[in-house]
Order: C-alpha cells, then sequence, then structure tokens
C-alpha cells in the first residue's frame, strides 16, 4: 500500500460534536482497533463538563481543540485534517482533497449543514455558522449603524437580544417572534426583554478557545465548513455596532420576508428610491414583503440549516429526506451499506416516538454521534441493539433573552391539530409556563424562567398518566406539583 493510501476499521467525517463523539465512542470501545476522524476544520469540538438533568435533558459545554489532545486521549485514534473529496460507497474508500485514499469498513458521515442564505454571492448578505463566520460577523458589525436581520429561530433570537450599538431591523414571517421554539404567548412574554437594559454580562469566555494561525482561507480550506458554533458562542466576543447608544434599538417587522435585495446603485436606479421616506445612503437595501424596505450596512441570513452532502458524496445513491438529510434508518444507517450518518447531516428516517421531533441542535448532534458509534460497533460484533432512550422524548434546555428555557416533548404541539389543550401560567418578566395536553395526557411543555417544573413534567409526559381529574391545578401555583405526583 502506498504512503497516499491508508485503512482503518472505522472512519468518521467530520470534527463537528456529532462527528468527535461517534470517534470517541468507537475508539474507546474498540482499543486495538484503527479509528480515523477526518475533518476540513484545523480544530475539533469536544463535549465538556456533561451534566445528565434529569432522564433525558442535558447540558454541557463545548470546547474548541486542537486534534491532538484526542489523540493523546486514545492512541487509536488518528485525526486527519483533510477534506474528503468524493465517496466512493460502492469501494469502501474516501479520496481527501490532498490525495489520500482512506478505505474503510464501517463509515460515519458527520459532516453537518451549512446556512442556508438568502442569497448566495452577495457580499452583504451573511450567514453565522462557525468561528470564521462569527469573526467575520463581528468585524462587519463594528462598524455598521443598522443591520437587518431575517428569520425567526435560534440565531435571530440570539442575535437581536445580544447585539448592542446598532439598529437591528428584524424580519419575521411570522405573527409572533421564536417560530421555531416557541408560540405567540412565550413571545410575548419575551418581547419586553428587548426595551430593557440587559444584566452584566461576563468579560471573557469561559470556555478555553484555541486560535489557528490565519484564516481557514488561506490554509486552502475556503470552500470547506468549519464545525457549528453553538451555546454561548458571543459570550467573550462582543457583538458592538458603531453607534455610542447601549439600549437596544430593535424593530420588529412581523408577517414580513424578503421580496428583493438591492445594492445602493440598483436601488437609486429603481422606483423604490423615490417612494422609499427615508433612504439614507446605505451599501444595501432590502424590500421587504410588507411593503417596507430597509437601507442597512448589510443583513444576516438567520434561516436555517441545509445538510452538508455536497459535492463529496455525489455519484452514489444515498436516499435524501425532503429537507435534503441523509436519510437514516433507527440504527442511523443510511441506504449506502456499512455508512452511517448522524448530526445535523442527517435526517431522521425511522418512525418517530409520538414525543420526538428531529431539530438540529447540538445534543442531539451530541446523541445520534453517540448513537451511531455504538450501532456501529453493534454491526462488527453482530450484536442486537435497541433505540436508545434519548429517542423517546425530545427535550433541550437554553437560554433565549437571558431566561432558561426548557422544552420538552411536543411543545408547540406539533402535529396534534385541534386535538389538544393548552395550559397556560404567565408572570410577566418572572415565568412563563405551557403545557400541552391532549385526551387528558401531557404531551409537551414549554418553561421559561426558573421554574423547577422540568423534571417533574418529564415524568408526567413519560408516564403518559391521565390528569383529567387535576384540571387546571395542574398549574396552581400554591401547590407544590413534586409533592402532589410523588
Ligand atoms: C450560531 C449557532 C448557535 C447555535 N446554538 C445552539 C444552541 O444554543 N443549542 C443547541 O443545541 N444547538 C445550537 N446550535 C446548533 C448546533 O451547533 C448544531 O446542531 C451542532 O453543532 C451540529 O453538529 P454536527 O457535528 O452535526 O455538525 P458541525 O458542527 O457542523 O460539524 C461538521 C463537521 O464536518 C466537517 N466537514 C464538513 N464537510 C467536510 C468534508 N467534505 N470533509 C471533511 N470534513 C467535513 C466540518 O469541518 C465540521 O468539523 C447553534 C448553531 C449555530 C450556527
Ligand atoms: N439556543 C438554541 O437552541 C439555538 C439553536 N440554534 C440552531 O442552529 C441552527 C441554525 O439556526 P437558525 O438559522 O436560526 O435556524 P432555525 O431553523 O432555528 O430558524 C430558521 C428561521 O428562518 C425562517 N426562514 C426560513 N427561510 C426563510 C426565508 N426565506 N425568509 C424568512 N424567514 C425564513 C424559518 O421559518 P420556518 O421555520 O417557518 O421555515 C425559521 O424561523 C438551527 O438548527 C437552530 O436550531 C441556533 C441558535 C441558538
Amino acid at each position: 500500500m502506498s504512503n497516499t493510501e491508508k485503512t482503518f476499521k472505522f472512519v468518521v467525517v467530520g470534527g463537528g460534536i456529532a462527528g468527535v463523539t461517534c470517534a470517541e465512542q468507537l475508539a474507546s470501545q474498540f482499543p486495538s482497533a484503527e479509528v480515523a476522524l477526518l475533518t476540513a476544520a484545523p480544530l475539533i469540538k469536544a463535549v465538556c463538563n456533561f451534566k445528565q438533568i434529569s432522564k433525558t435533558l442535558e447540558e454541557f459545554d463545548v470546547e474548541e481543540r486542537p486534534s491532538s489532545v484526542l489523540e493523546e486521549k486514545y492512541p487509536n485514534l488518528r485525526v486527519i485534517q483533510s477534506a474528503v473529496k468524493r465517496l466512493h460507497a460502492q469501494q469502501h474508500t474516501l479520496q481527501t482533497v490532498d490525495g489520500l485514499e482512506i478505505h474503510y469498513e464501517k463509515l460515519c458521515i458527520c459532516s453537518g449543514g451549512r446556512p442556508k442564505l438568502l442569497a448566495q454571492d452577495n457580499p452583504y448578505v451573511l450567514g453565522i455558522r462557525d468561528t470564521d463566520s462569527a469573526q467575520e460577523f463581528q468585524k462587519r458589525l463594528s462598524k455598521a449603524k443598522r443591520i437587518v436581520v431575517v428569520g425567526n429561530g435560534g440565531i435571530a433570537l440570539e442575535l437581536v437580544y445580544e447585539v448592542e450599538g446598532c439598529e437591528v431591523i428584524w424580519a419575521v414571517k411570522d405573527k409572533a417572534i421564536g417560530n421555531t421554539f416557541f408560540d405567540a404567548g412565550a413571545a410575548q412574554f419575551l418581547i419586553p426583554s428587548l426595551d430593557k437594559d440587559k444584566p452584566e454580562r461576563a468579560a471573557t469566555c469561559k470556555r478555553a478557545r484555541y486560535t489557528i494561525e490565519g484564516p481557514a482561507a488561506t490554509q486552502g480550506l475556503a470552500v470547506e465548513p468549519g464545525s457549528a458554533l453553538g451555546p454561548d458562542w458571543h459570550e467573550g466576543i462582543s457583538l458592538r455596532g458603531a453607534e455610542e447608544v447601549s439600549v437596544p434599538l430593535v424593530s420588529v417587522e412581523y408577517q414580513s420576508e424578503v421580496k428583493q435585495i438591492y445594492t445602493h446603485q440598483d436601488f437609486l436606479l429603481s422606483p423604490l428610491a423615490s417612494q422609499t421616506a427615508d433612504t439614507g445612503s446605505w451599501p444595501v437595501y432590502a424590500q421587504l414583503t410588507n411593503g417596507k424596505t430597509f437601507g442597512c450596512d448589510f443583513i444576516v441570513s438567520a434561516t436555517g440549516v441545509v445538510p452538508n452532502t455536497e459535492p463529496f458524496l455525489h455519484g452514489n445513491n444515498f436516499a435524501l429526506a425532503e429537507d435534503s438529510g441523509l436519510k437514516v434508518d433507527d440504527h442511523m444507517m443510511t441506504s449506502e451499506p456499512d455508512i452511517y450518518a448522524a448530526g445535523d447531516v442527517c435526517t431522521a428516517g425511522w418512525e418517530p416516538s409520538h414525543l420526538w421531533q428531529q431539530m438540529r441542535l447540538w445534543t442531539q448532534a451530541r446523541q445520534m454521534g453517540w448513537y451511531a458509534g455504538r450501532c456501529m460497533a453493534a454491526g462488527v460484533l453482530s450484536e442486537t441493539i435497541e433505540l436508545d432512550f434519548c429517542f423517546e422524548l425530545f427535550s433541550h434546555i437554553t437560554k433565549f433573552f437571558n431566561y432558561k428555557v426548557v422544552l420538552l416533548g411536543k411543545f408547540n404541539g406539533q402535529g396534534l391539530g385541534l386535538n389538544q389543550e393548552l395550559l397556560v401560567r404567565c408572570t410577566k418578566g418572572h415565568e412563563y409556563v405551557k403545557v400541552v395536553l391532549s385526551g387528558g395526557r401531557m404531551l409537551g411543555a414549554v418553561l421559561i424562567g426558573e421554574t423547577d417544573l422540568e423534571e417533574t413534567f418529564e415524568n408526567l409526559i413519560l408516564n403518559q398518566m391521565d390528569l383529567t381529574s387535576y384540571g387546571e391545578e395542574l398549574l396552581n401555583p400554591n401547590i407544590d406539583i413534586e409533592d402532589y405526583f410523588d
């Protein structure tokens, strides 16, 4: 075998949370087998300070680390920093941009996702995904007086709250903010936070970060994405614009999408220039579907992610889901032999539990990577393995507008149609609690603030107890619900 050819029992593609977790799982379960982790980015992402908060809720920090840290921990794990150029599934080989040919027995693809941008090659439209794109955003923001943020999910929610010293026009296509995470009631609870002064934030980043020499582009990685940012990505970096004001200046444009984007010159030549009241002089203009047009320094497209399957998987016969993710079965297997997938790149193709849905989140990337590793091991050992318990109940813990947010099960009544009853308890500025019931059983919950209800509600959802007789007492703040159901 030549120098450029290598063989490994297990190969994992992707140095994000899914790939690193999968590779660690395999390397520890098979200490004498050669495991390779192939990644386009110079740094890998690793889970640390893992805490199992309840049966399904988990919390952890994520560190960017040099690959040597992984290799020191697992002597049988090789991290190869080279982007995969081509996969030949039938031959069980991968080719990298550096001319390496890698043979595998079992492969797991964890190549993540990339921002689904409003306009692909427009220099005034930015997406945020990895360290490079976050730094570019920060640099551009520092000179900006007004930005337009488009999208109504996780990134938009974080940005409009965190950005200071810059006017933000937030275009959301729905009637309320945060449609991917909560309903209009929760949105109403959160929206006053946009006008408040924020609590002092930590001056430094609490997680260790490593830097590389020069931007990725200079290392021949211009087209390959780094790993996705995650919780607290904005801590320790200044998200401040060019204005002196410290009060946030956020205007929400509801039920509006971007109809067209104009450069300064195109805008001046268009009829819009004479129709728009305060045109100013901006490098770019966003015309919204609600009839308004805003000039700004740049536009942030926080409009979701697309699974990263292009172009290296071309020429194979992967079954793709509607969202173009690699379709995986309940053993995280794709439709190609001996190839598994995990994290943002894949789409769950199994019949899910009625309390779980896929969302492209950090926790699910870790859980899928870990479970994929176990499935690959079971495949090699000809053992049977059952779908892991973490896929029984959707659970997510995060922070929006400085409030703790816990989402459980069908938290937005997903798929329940009219067959649902909602109970809500809300104390302005303090907490918002919503439970979703169907046929007297709890199917989901949104908990905002320090409610301390997550464990009890998780149990009630998991055990599907008939709660009809409790009625609205379920949310009575004077009843200690934990004792009630002990
Ligand atoms: C700004 C931001 C904030 C977020 N905040 C949260 C949050 O608060 N909570 C939460 O749960 N989730 C959050 N997420 C989502 C979460 O970060 C992702 O769901 C998760 O990190 C996905 O992990 P992954 O391993 O599947 O993919 P990624 O982290 O995208 O990793 C993919 C890896 O594959 C590599 N790769 C790609 N193509 C190739 C190739 N051809 N060859 C070799 N390697 C390749 C990349 O270099 C990278 O290392 C956030 C995402 C963003 C962008
Ligand atoms: N704290 C957390 O848990 C965080 C999680 N994340 C995760 O990171 C990933 C990327 O975040 P993000 O980009 O915010 O993605 P999300 O999927 O969270 O949100 C995308 C938003 O953009 C909307 N949208 C899609 N296309 C358009 C369009 N053409 N015009 C206007 N709006 C549009 C979507 O609406 P619709 O849903 O109706 O299509 C949705 O509201 C996600 O997987 C997210 O879950 C990110 C930040 C924080």
